[in-house]
């Protein structure tokens, strides 16, 4: 089963990374169809403009719905789609999206820059289609091209065939709702060092356990958030032990 995504941008050069390392493998073992189309194709005006100011003022410009219109129409013909448009203002995009839209036949990204696109263009393709305006995070980038990367490696990692070692996957921090905890490999000891005995010990039901109080213990420390939103059976006896 291979995903089609196709990314819309101002700046296709940006998405270049995409071809590299895991994902170029992935997209030339067939797993992954990429698409990655210039937004300024679909002007007809000399200065090739995709942006203009804002209704009721404001700073910065916002993009105009016509060319915007125009590229999806294009990219969406090849058929159904989600679309998503990440932005600042959107939906946490987290784990649990990414198990999601690695599900989906085909994603379009709609990358914006300046102050956003025209909100009539999620409006007019929410009307017949799945339609996401996600966040990677709370901080605001340039544009969407850097989040819809983020996006693409989440996804994308998750297919049948792309990790050599699809565990991994499934062992993923937030997996079972916590943070993964610290790793070691050789050599034993490092600049003094050394990698925690119970690693070494060959006691497999001790290592386990081990590693959940690493992984509870981080947890608690870096996001409290995660612990509270655990399902109650997620703990057990020995877990509140800790
Ligand atoms: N936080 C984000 O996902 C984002 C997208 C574009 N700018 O910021």
């Amino acid at each position: 089963r291979r995903v089609r995504i196709d990314v819309v941008t101002i700046f296709p050069g940006y998405l270049a990374p995409l071809r590299e390392a895991l994902l170029g493998r992935a997209i030339e073992a067939g797993l992954v169809e990429l698409g990655v189309h210039d937004l300024r194709d679909w002007t007809h005006d000399v200065h090739q403009a995709v942006d203009d100011s804002p209704y009721g003022g404001g700073p910065g410009m916002v993009m105009r719905p016509q060319v915007w219109g125009e590229a999806l129409d294009a990219v969406l013909a090849a058929g159904p789609a989600r679309l998503v448009v990440p932005t600042p203002a959107g939906r946490p995009f987290t784990q649990a999206t990414a198990q999601a839209w690695a599900g989906e036949e085909r994603l379009v990204f709609a990358c914006g820059r300046y102050e956003g696109i025209d909100q009539r263009v999620v409006d007019s393709y929410a009307a017949r289609m799945p339609v996401d305006e996600v966040s990677i995070g709370d901080y605001v980038l340039v544009g969407g091209e850097v989040a819809v990367m983020v996006m693409v490696e989440a996804v994308v990692r998750l297919l049948p065939g792309v990790l050599g070692n699809p565990v991994s996957a499934q062992e993923d921090s937030f997996s079972d709702g916590l943070l993964e905890g610290p790793a070691y490999t050789r050599p034993v000891s490092w600049r003094g060092l050394d990698v925690p005995e119970v690693l070494r010990s060959g006691n497999h039901a001790a290592i386990a356990r081990w590693r959940r109080d690493r992984a509870l213990e981080r947890t608690a420390a870096r996001r409290p958030d995660l612990l509270d939103a655990l399902p109650e059976d997620a703990l057990d006896r020995a877990d509140r032990a800790f």
